[in-house]
């Protein structure tokens, strides 16, 4: 099974390496407004599929959106290690924030 950061790493390879037939390379060859148009997309997807019974429409919609956002990423240059640390910083901003609506409801 893959994890998120060895598919960033596979797209990575593929932004690096081109490869024939790869969906990864004719999204990097098309470009950033074709990344972007897809990032709209796929996120209409996931809206759609998140008001519809189907765990299983669902998952595969937001699968499809973390891939398009991995592109996305990989093609302005962030890496997975960068979100990670931007988390792990909120992380303490945030337990700040939930002690000061703690103490605003005394
Ligand atoms: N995780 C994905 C992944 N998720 C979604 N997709 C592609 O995203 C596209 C989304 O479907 P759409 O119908 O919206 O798009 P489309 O009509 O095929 O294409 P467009 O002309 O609209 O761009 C499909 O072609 C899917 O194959 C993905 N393509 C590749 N990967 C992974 O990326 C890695 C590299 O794959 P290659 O680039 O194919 O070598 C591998 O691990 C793959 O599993």
């Amino acid at each position: 099974m893959q994890t998120v950061e060895e598919l960033y790493q596979l797209i990575l390879q593929r932004k690096s390496n081109p490869e024939a037939g790869s969906y990864t390379d004719y999204l990097f060859t098309k470009g950033l407004d074709k990344i972007l148009k897809k990032i709209g997309e796929e996120s209409t997807e996931v809206i759609v599929a998140a008001k519809n019974p189907s765990d299983q429409e669902f998952t595969y919609e937001v699968s499809d959106l973390v891939y398009h956002v991995l592109v996305l990423m990989a093609e302005r240059g962030i890496s997975v290690d960068d979100v990670k640390t931007e988390l792990a910083k909120r992380e303490g901003l945030m337990s700040k924030t939930k002690e000061r609506r703690e103490i605003d409801k005394l």
